[in-house]
């Protein structure tokens, strides 16, 4: 597998763009030729920065405008096509784009346009150069790879080739099995790309929103297989236009860019009984089991703050940990453990961060498994120096470079709490919470296909639809990842400005990371009013919600005013019902929730969202100066 990407998709002048893609481990660079106009440096010099990043150039693009022009623009085109056939060689690249005609004035006719390139064979030939042409989705006469190819196959000349671009037949619905009735070796290169399912004009579409292999709505996986079934084995190349993508991380852009192809390969080699493709050898996609704990970083009295929430919602101190000053809270299966140590990751996870939800420790069937499809998808492995009689578990780094510990069943590793831990004495009671439903974490906007294609890469999950969740003070998008068996349900909350709550709750923690922890319970009234024996300060939502909520779904008004006597926000759906109760925030803006599924209740209660949020910031300690 020879993978690529073009310049256009990288933020940064062109040396920064180089420097990101070599980086990323990927074997060529589509030179864009925008990006080689505002370099200011020979082609030469262009090639040797190239090639001295261990790069070669796949394909110099694009060529506008070639095919079908009335006989006067014809002669010029040719005069055109020399200057660039010159550059070319200067860079040291033999392909060339052709994207089709969009000019008003391009006559169309397939004889014609093969006529054209027949010519431009001829050309290419003479330079020991290839050209290969792409049907653009909005093409004045030719806009589907099928009549590019009834092109190439007329032209019946070695230098010419077609070139297929996910994207442009994607978007325009093509049966994608029409790929594999063309030879492979007429295949010049395949570029890939994905975008949101938007309804749009096309070229807008295209310009705008495309993103990487598996971070959008499209069947990239059905398109790549059919590639495959032709026997095309050359470059696999990335052209991305997206606004954000302009704007982000060079370095962070091209390892997503790069993870996206080794996945979306991955995908194809395991979709068809005999399809020949070589990807990097690593287990299938990972089903995780559930969550086994979240690990907190603390100090003493953020520790103690934190305790007096669990407290209330029913947690013990069950067990501490024999060397360190770890503590395990625990109720019925859910595990949250607070570190105070005064070293190691999560101390500098806590100097960096402040108290914060750092690291989560996933069951699975293999711990060794997951790290290594991790690292083989590009993930970062985790490891630290371990104290006497702790086990080594196996872990990469996650969202705002926090941990992800694997347990599995089938080793120590299942016995990680009785082995490291001694057991306080505490009696394990329940106030009826008995799984973590979900894991919430907030990250800015521009980071959140970074983390969705990370999760579904590595896990074997799937993504729901984006919502959109307004706080007082901007919109969140909310992005919901789950797991086949609901073992692990996380939802993505992007933050557009550090004025809303996520926002906030970013800038102050100096990252993303998780901002909740939602428990499931199987009786919302009867814990709701068990936790308030305890002191829980339940988030105190508006009488506004609750006469809405009762003409809304019909509600009976002596259930309408339960719902209201416990702040217990309400949702329904074709399925079930889903109630949810909110403790006080901590430190920054974190907290937990309760929630009951009843029936078959699919969503998150996203409906609630803008409610909940304007009732946080109600309760929000004023705010003064940042502290830090
Ligand atoms: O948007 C464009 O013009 C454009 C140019 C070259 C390509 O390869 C492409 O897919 C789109
Ligand atoms: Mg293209």
């Amino acid at each position: 597998m020879k993978t690529s990407i073009a310049t256009v998709s990288i933020s940064g002048d062109l040396r920064e763009k180089l420097a990101a893609i070599a980086s990323a481990g990927f074997d060529g660079v589509e030179i864009f030729e925008n990006d080689f106009l505002a370099f200011d440096g020979s082609p030469a010099e262009v090639g040797r920065m190239v090639r001295d990043h261990g790069l070669e150039i796949t394909l110099f693009q694009p060529f506008r405008d070639f095919e079908g022009m009335p006989e006067l623009q014809r002669m010029r085109i040719f005069d055109r096509v020399e200057r660039k056939f010159d550059l070319m060689q200067e860079l040291g690249t033999d392909l060339m784009l052709v994207c089709s005609n969009v000019s008003p004035i391009a006559l169309g006719g397939i004889d014609r346009a093969a006529d054209d390139f027949r010519e431009l064979g001829e050309r290419a030939a003479r330079r020991e150069l290839r050209v290969g042409y792409e049907a653009l989705a909005w093409g004045r006469h030719i806009n589907d790879h099928r009549d590019a190819w009834e092109i190439v196959r007329r032209v019946d000349h070695p230098n010419i080739g077609l070139i297929l671009d996910s994207f442009h037949t994607l978007a325009r619905k093509i049966d994608v099995d029409t790929i594999r009735s063309i030879p492979g070796d007429r295949i010049f290169i395949v570029q890939l790309a994905d975008a949101p399912q938007i309804d749009m004009d096309l070229l807008y579409w295209s310009r705008h929103f495309r993103n990487m292999p598996g971070e959008g709505d499209l069947p990239v996986t059905a398109f790549m297989q059919a590639v495959a079934a032709t026997g095309y084995d050359g470059p696999l190349s990335l052209e991305i236009f997206n606004d954000q993508f302009r704007g982000g991380s060079p370095r962070s852009i091209a390892v997503d860019g790069r993870r996206s192809l080794v996945y979306l390969m991955d995908r194809v080699a395991r979709s068809e009984p005999g399809i020949q493709v070589s990807v990097p050898d690593m287990p299938d996609r990972i089903a995780v089991e559930g969550v086994e704990f979240v690990e907190f970083a603390a100090n003493e009295t953020e520790a103690a703050d934190l305790a007096g929430i669990l407290d209330t919602i029913g947690f013990v101190p069950a067990a501490r940990h024999r060397t360190k000053d770890v503590t395990l809270y625990r109720q019925q299966d859910i595990n949250i453990v607070i570190n105070m140590e005064k070293e190691g990751f999560a101390h500098s996870s806590y100097l960096l961060h402040g108290a914060s939800a750092y690291a989560i420790g996933l069951r699975v069937e293999d711990a060794a498994a997951t790290v290594a499809r991790a690292r083989a998808l590009g993930a970062e492995s985790f490891e630290q120096r371990r104290g006497p009689g702790e086990l080594a578990i196996p872990a990469i780094r996650g969202v705002g470079g926090g941990v992800i510990y694997f347990i599995d069943g089938t080793s120590e590793l299942a016995r990680v709490w009785d082995v490291e831990f001694e057991p306080t004495g505490h009696l394990e009671e329940t106030e009826g919470l008995f799984r973590i439903d979900h894991v919430a974490q907030t990250m800015n906007y521009e980071e959140m296909l970074t983390w969705l294609l990370f999760y579904t890469a590595i896990f074997r999950t799937r993504k729901l639809a984006m919502v959109d969740v307004v706080d007082p003070a901007g919109l969140i998008r909310s992005q919901v990842i789950e797991s086949e068996n609901d073992g692990l349900r996380l939802t993505l909350n992007g933050a557009g400005n550090r004025r809303t709550l996520a926002g906030h709750f970013i800038a102050e923690n100096f990252g993303s990371s998780i901002q909740h922890l939602a428990f499931a319970c199987h009786d919302i009234f009867a814990t709701a009013a068990r936790l308030r024996a305890h002191g829980f300060q339940p988030l105190r939502i508006s009488r506004n919600y609750y006469d809405d909520l009762e003409a809304r779904f019909g509600l009976d008004p002596d259930f309408a005013d339960r719902l209201r006597a416990h702040n217990i926000l309400y949702d329904r759906d074709g399925k079930g019902e889903y109630f949810q109760l909110y403790g006080p925030t901590f430190g920054e803006g974190f907290f937990f929730e309760i929630v009951e599924r009843r029936g078959g209740y699919t969503g998150y209660g996203a409906p609630n969202a803008p409610f909940r949020i304007a009732a946080q910031k109600r309760e929000l300690p004023p705010r003064g100066m940042p502290k830090r």
